[in-house]
């Protein structure tokens, strides 16, 4: 990578990248899916699949957790040109926020319009149900507040302005359609929506910052998401992101339970199949909308 000041990719790295990938496949992906912990399954309803290993894409960082398989697939879902994330890379693994989110300005520059991003997730919110899929409807940059924010250093302006708003990161015509899908599948009764707020990781919460984030609004709490959204809303993105509720997090000193990550993976799993349903339904109903709007 290029040293570029505080940021470690300069426009360069994003470039040299695109340019690899896009010489190594025809498909000029519309639309690009970041899979969650456990959820690389998202991506196996593709046609005419290429796939690259990210350890073999220059500048591209590379999954270190079990669930995130490391694998970025081309490939078309009902004639729409996609690409998948099979995995992501988070802060708690040592990488850098501009490194987590290297992929996202990539796909700006392939040409990509919407990105969905999908997540496993503890939920605060009393109501919600293990196995639940949450619509985001807002999120809290906690990490943000601390300065562990993506978008700190110089603002290269071929990506955004220097002070994006994010009061819309999450597109309301996706979120609707998420929610018209997901009904139309039969998945009314856990579907549902809210605030996704990040924290750094890599411990589960203490039931005293549990109690924080639910009196802050929070209704589920996860280690991701947040850089790639703000990073996409700031370079022009149309952004939907889907929390899996993969465990209920604990706001009471009685409970016994105790949160694992295997149980995060195997919820996942569980759940992989129906959230495969909704994305690719998703992904043909957007392309039935914009070919009716243009
Ligand atoms: O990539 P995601 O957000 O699905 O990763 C999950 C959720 C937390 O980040 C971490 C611990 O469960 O894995
Ligand atoms: N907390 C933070 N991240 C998570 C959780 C949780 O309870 N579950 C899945 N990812």
């Amino acid at each position: 990578l290029h040293e570029n000041n505080n940021n470690c990719c300069s426009f360069e790295d994003y470039k040299l990248t695109t340019d690899w990938l896009l010489n190594r496949t025809n498909l000029r992906p519309k639309v690009a899916v970041i899979c969650g912990s456990g959820l690389g399954l998202l991506a196996d309803a593709v046609s005419n699949k290429v796939s690259f290993r990210y350890q073999d894409i220059p500048n591209f960082p590379v999954s270190t957790v079990p669930g995130h398989e490391g694998c970025l697939v081309f490939g078309t879902v009902d004639e729409t040109p996609c690409v998948f994330m099979q995995g992501r890379v988070h802060l708690y693994e040592g990488y850098s926020l501009c490194q987590v989110t290297f992929p996202i300005r990539m796909f700006k520059l392939m040409g990509v319009e919407s990105v969905i991003v999908t997540n496993a997730a503890g939920g605060i919110c009393p109501d919600f149900k293990v196995g639940d899929i949450m619509v985001i409807k807002d999120h809290i940059n906690l990490p943000g507040f601390a300065g562990e924010h993506p978008l700190c250093g110089p603002n290269d302006e071929r990506f955004g302005i220097r002070f994006p708003c994010m009061s819309d990161a999450y597109s309301k015509q996706m979120r609707r359609l998420a929610v018209d899908v997901g009904t139309d599948l039969g998945c009314s009764n856990f579907i549902r929506e809210g605030v996704y707020c990040m924290v750094s990781g890599p411990n589960f919460e203490t039931i005293a910052e549990a109690r924080m984030l639910l009196v802050l609004g929070c209704d589920a709490v996860g280690m991701s998401t947040v850089p790639e959204v703000t990073v996409a809303k700031h370079c022009g993105l149309r952004v939907l992101g889907l929390s899996l509720i993969t465990n209920k997090v604990s706001v009471d000193y009685s409970r016994e339970e105790k949160v694992n990550y295997e149980e995060v993976l195997q919820i996942s799993k569980m759940r992989a199949e129906v959230l495969q349903k909704i994305v690719t339904q998703l992904i043909s109903r957007l392309q039935q909308q914009s070919i009716n709007t243009h």
